[in-house]
């Protein structure tokens, strides 16, 4: 039966409404609240702010430059990017000049032919269309050929999704992972907190397990195995466990049987491997090498039906670090086709990624080989990159080494170094007198009187009791020295002023 009109009349809003109050801290999603990104944080506000007081007024501090050695942004650094890449990356944007006679000595001719190549991959030849929601087929195949050619073991490009940078792709498994607070991901502590601000924003509970700092920042399983068990007693499902390798901010390179521990004890628990594995061309110590976890899994028998394994990449890092490009991928392996099915529908909510992240992955996964024009400078340009970053972490290292009261792990990989900070309880005291961590409170000195810029260890997770900060090595070599005697001045002058 119908409403009666009464009924109709009561139900229909007023003519004027309350008005919605604005929104507050209060009344936002109490998962952003929680949410936090130490790399990004007050700390380099603060140095925003200094930067902007330099500018208008020069000579207003000690220093004439801010220097952020909080991020991984290279080329935010003056790091050039690979001329082949963004050679063929130009010309995939721009066609028209691909037919042009004086391309020919603009460009080199594997650049011209790999943008050639691509093209044919792409709808109309259109880098300004959307792709298909996992990314342009014909790029995952040739990063489905990459993968195989470095893991030698099979990879299917239908198990790869290109997306903007390793970040969304990580998002997007804590997403289809976590169900409710119930549900927890193990995760290293100290750790890149991408993981933790996901796990908040997504509403799960990060299971912290304790990289060993005594140990060049050891993963021990037996350590795994005690905060699973701690977490199934607290009530706490634990779905996934996330491995960074090689570290940050720790910038340890996992040795292939840790791997292996690794790989069994997510098989043994059930539990989804992630394998951030974004500093995978980052390893600078002879005695390291890299290995997926893909490779790895494969190379103990184990295959799609054993395991399931989501490996990130990046464009971000490397040698290349096109960090504003966003361009990465995901390979998810071992989830049943109508998991795959949901996992496909969410990527295709965002419709797809950015087509020069896409090409700029293709790239990094199968850059120029012997014969082609460009391989000789390619190999240079490459080469120059990741010796002089080996050399930065190095001096970096030995120069945090021999600062009173700091101990420094070995940087084996990626773009950070960690050093442990032994305060006194005086800067201690002090700090718990402005309510700061003691390690923030050492990072806001050490920017006010030199301008650099470094991540509290408190931003990343640290044994209780413990405080670090996150240096990059990224500052261009020719700046490390300035770096190391006004980190040295500073820190003499700490220690004089709080030393117990
Ligand atoms: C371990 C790790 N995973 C994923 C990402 C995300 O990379 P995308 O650019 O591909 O999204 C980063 C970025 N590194 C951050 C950014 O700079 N400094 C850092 O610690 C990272 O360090």
């Amino acid at each position: 039966s119908s409403t009666p009109v009464l009924d109709l009349l009561s139900s229909m809003p007023s003519a004027n409404p309350p008005a919605a109050p604005p929104l507050s801290l209060d009344t936002i999603n109490p998962k952003v609240l929680k949410c936090e990104y130490a790399v990004r944080g007050e700390i380099v506000t603060l140095a925003q702010r200094l930067q902007q007081e330099l500018l208008a007024k020069p000579g207003s501090h000690p220093f004439d430059e801010i220097l952020y050695c909080n991020i991984g942004n290279p080329q935010s650094l003056s790091q050039l990017p690979i001329t082949f890449f963004r050679e063929v990356l130009a010309l995939c944007d721009h066609p028209a000049i691909l037919d042009k006679s004086e391309t020919q000595g603009l460009f080199s001719a594997d650049a011209i032919e790999r943008a050639w190549q691509i093209l044919d991959q792409i709808p109309g030849r259109a880098t300004g269309a959307y792709s298909h929601s996992q990314g342009i087929k014909g790029l995952r195949d040739t990063i489905a050929a990459g993968i195989e050619a470095r893991d030698g073991f099979p990879a299917d490009p239908n198990d790869i999704f290109l997306t903007d940078g390793a970040s969304p792709a990580v998002h997007m498994m804590m997403q289809l992972l976590i169900r409710s607070e119930k549900d927890g991901i193990l995760c290293p502590i100290p750790q890149y907190p991408l993981y933790s601000a996901s796990i908040a924003l997504h509403g799960g509970t990060l299971v912290p397990y304790y990289l060993d700092e005594a140990t060049g920042w050891g993963l021990e399983v037996s350590e795994l195995k005690k905060q699973l068990d701690a977490a199934k007693s607290n009530g706490i499902t634990v779905r996934a466990l996330v491995v960074i390798n090689p570290g940050n901010p720790t910038g340890q390179v996992l040795a292939e049987e840790n791997q292996r521990g690794i790989v069994e004890f997510c098989k043994k628990e059930g539990l989804v491997l992630l394998a951030d594995e974004v500093y995978q061309e980052n390893v600078y110590v002879p005695e390291k090498t890299f290995h997926s976890f893909k490779k790895i899994s494969r190379s103990m028998g184990y295959g799609e039906k054993d395991i399931s394994l989501v490996s990130f990449q990046s464009v971000s890092k490397g040698y290349h670090g096109e960090c504003g490009k966003r361009g990465g991928y995901m390979e998810v392996t071992g989830f049943s086709p109508d998991v795959m099915e949901q996992i496909y529908k969410v990527a295709s909510v965002n419709l797809c990624s950015n087509i020069s992240g896409q090409i700029l992955a293709s790239l990094v996964m199968s850059p120029p080989k012997v014969g082609d024009e460009s391989y000789e400078s390619y190999c240079a340009e490459k080469d120059g990159i990741l010796s002089s970053l080996a050399r930065r972490a190095k001096a970096l290292e030995d120069a945090f080494d021999n600062l009173e009261g700091v101990s420094c792990n070995k940087a084996e990989g990626a773009m950070y170094l960690f050093p442990r900070i032994h305060l006194p309880q005086k800067a201690i005291k002090a700090a718990e007198a402005l309510k700061t961590a003691p390690d923030a409170f050492y990072c806001h000195r050490l920017l006010n009187a030199t301008g650099i810029v470094v991540v509290p260890g408190s931003g990343f997770g640290q044994v209780p009791g413990t405080w670090h900060f996150r240096c990059t090595i990224l500052p261009q070599e020719d700046k490390i020295p300035a770096i190391v005697s006004r980190l040295t001045d500073f820190h003499k002058g700490f220690m004089d002023e709080f030393r117990d």
